[in-house]
């Protein structure tokens, strides 16, 4: 399982959209309260659920986030296995450092994404068509604070990609794929 985390708008989905296209690894879709961007579709993007339906789920874990609720299903996780034994998961750094502890360790691979300006996320997320309003909730939570930082949880393990040029952001991507998934030689 490719494990990818790190700070709003540093760019995780668009590394699990190249995982899918690139290497047929899809992505489990994931739970949420948070209402669908423009764009976004249900049981593509999430699971878009309301306060009720969303706790009706089988949840491996779940975490609020800026207000909202996230959470990631057993079910969700066997129809992304269903396709392909390698998989790729979008979280925040705390079900990162969940399913790192969970998971053998051999396993997963975690991705935590980061980028040299944190000035730039604000731009991202508005080339994205987030509104004002949500990105300015979202850069003064407590969780984008927290995920600024690599957490000492995923530190030992995991790849940190510094995604401030997406050609290079891709060639890293491919090397971190390569090496997990080639043979082991005893
Ligand atoms: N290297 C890059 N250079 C410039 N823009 C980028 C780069 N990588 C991603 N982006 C853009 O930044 C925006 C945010 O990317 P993305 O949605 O993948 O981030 P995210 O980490 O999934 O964010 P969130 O946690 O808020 O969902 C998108 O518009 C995306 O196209
Ligand atoms: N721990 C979990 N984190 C999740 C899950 N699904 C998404 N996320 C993370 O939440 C934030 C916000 O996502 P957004 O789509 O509103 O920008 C981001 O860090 C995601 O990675 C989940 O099931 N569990």
């Amino acid at each position: 399982m490719f494990v990818v985390t790190g700070n709003t708008g540093t760019g995780k989905t668009s590394v699990t959209k190249y995982l899918n296209d690139f290497f047929e690894m899809p992505k489990v879709i994931t739970h949420t309260t948070r209402k669908p961007r423009e764009g976004e579709m249900d049981q593509v993007d999430y699971y878009f659920e309301s306060a009720d339906s969303f706790k009706q789920n089988h949840f491996l874990e779940q975490v609020d986030y800026n207000g909202n609720q996230y959470g990631s299903s057993k079910e969700g996780l066997e129809r992304a296995f269903e396709k392909n034994p390698l998989i790729t998961i979008v979280l925040d750094t705390k079900g990162a450092a969940t399913y790192l502890e969970a998971l053998p360790e051999d396993e997963v691979v975690v991705m935590y994404l980061t980028v040299s300006k944190e000035r730039d996320l604000y731009q991202r997320l508005v080339k994205r068509g987030d509104d004002v309003q949500s990105i300015n909730s979202r850069l003064s939570s407590e969780e984008f604070v927290r995920d600024a930082q690599l957490p000492a949880a995923l530190a030992a393990k995991a790849h940190v990609v510094v995604n401030d040029d997406w050609e290079e952001t891709k060639r890293k991507v491919d090397a971190i794929v390569k090496q997990a998934i080639q043979p082991k030689v005893d």
